[in-house]
């Protein structure tokens, strides 16, 4: 059996964690490294994993999931760079950090993939995007997909549109969220109690998301089955394009993109 190390079990580590457990992996063929021992312990009496060093990690997992953020990656590479035998498969999930920096920094002829997730694989929801180093081979990549298909849906894109995925559906859960706050909001604005204007709310993200995904049907098309003529949608349209929300979101995702960029450039190689 394939044993699995995640670096960092933070947010999206933890998720990656339960994720492999519900999947069918075993605990004892899962382990994790964790700076903060209260969150070691915690994580241990949770889900029956072991923690481990990151020297132990690495002398006894095949896979190495990198899940500390692109901030915290220098002291982690320096930690790995003398300990990673050449056969490990590293897993990146950390947002800007090219392929390159690993195999820079590790044994030449590592095998590295880049991944962007989403927390929704919390409910086995993510979808995540991989993208093969110079070492990584068909089988890695085939590995990669199937680990994280316990926990969501996976797509292939050259590591070139990296840095737009994670602006898109890497930060994307968050875009909906905010959405979903201001519309709580605006029930608050028109009287409705906030348990009930969640409620509204919540169930019309759903379903919107479920027709989206089970009919096929482009967005534009299921907006349209909504807007009435001379009816109520059509109004607030009006004022979603007064607003410039368009223009908005357009300039929001850029500006992530750029930053993701930008946490690269932070650790630039040639
Ligand atoms: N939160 C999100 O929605 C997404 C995050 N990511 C990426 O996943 C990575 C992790 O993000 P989160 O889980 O949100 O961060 P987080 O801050 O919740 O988790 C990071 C964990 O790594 C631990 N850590 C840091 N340095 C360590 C070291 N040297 N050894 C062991 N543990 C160490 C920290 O104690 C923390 O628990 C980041 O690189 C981020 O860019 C990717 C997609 C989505
Ligand atoms: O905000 C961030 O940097 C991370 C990466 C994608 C989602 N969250």
């Amino acid at each position: 059996m394939t044993t699995i190390a995640l670096l960092g079990a933070g947010k999206i580590g933890e998720a990656l964690l339960s994720g492999l457990l519900q999947g069918g992996r075993r605990p004892e063929d899962l382990l994790f490294t964790e700076r903060h021992p209260e969150r070691s312990a915690e994580l241990t009496k949770r889900y029956g994993v072991a923690s481990a060093d990151v020297p132990d990690a690495a002398a006894r997992a095949d896979v190495l999931f990198v899940a500390v953020k692109p901030q915290d990656i220098e002291p982690l590479l320096d930690e790995l760079a003398p300990v990673v035998a050449p056969d490990t498969l590293v897993v990146s999930l950390c947002a800007g950090l090219p392929t390159k920096l690993f195999e820079r920094r590790l044994a030449e002829g590592v095998p590295v993939v880049r991944v962007m997730p989403n927390t929704p694989m919390v409910v086995g929801e993510a979808m995540s995007a991989i993208s093969p180093g110079r070492h990584a081979e068909a089988a890695h990549l085939a590995l990669v997909e199937e680990l994280l298909s316990s926990v969501g849906k996976v797509v292939r894109v050259p590591e070139s549109q990296q840095d737009a995925v994670t602006a898109l559906s890497g930060s994307g859960p968050a875009y909906f969220f905010y959405l979903v706050e201001a519309m709580i909001d605006a029930g608050i604005l028109l009287g409705i109690p906030r348990a009930v204007a969640g409620q509204l709310i919540i169930q019309s993200a759903v379903g919107a998301a479920t027709m989206l995904a089970e009919t096929g049907e482009h967005p534009v098309t299921l907006r349209e089955a909504v807007t009435s003529p001379a009816g109520t949608t059509i109004m607030a349209i009006r004022e979603l394009e007064k607003h410039g929300v368009r223009a908005a979101l357009l300039a929001a995702i850029e500006a992530a993109r750029d930053r993701s960029e930008e946490l690269g450039r932070a650790h630039e190689v040639d």
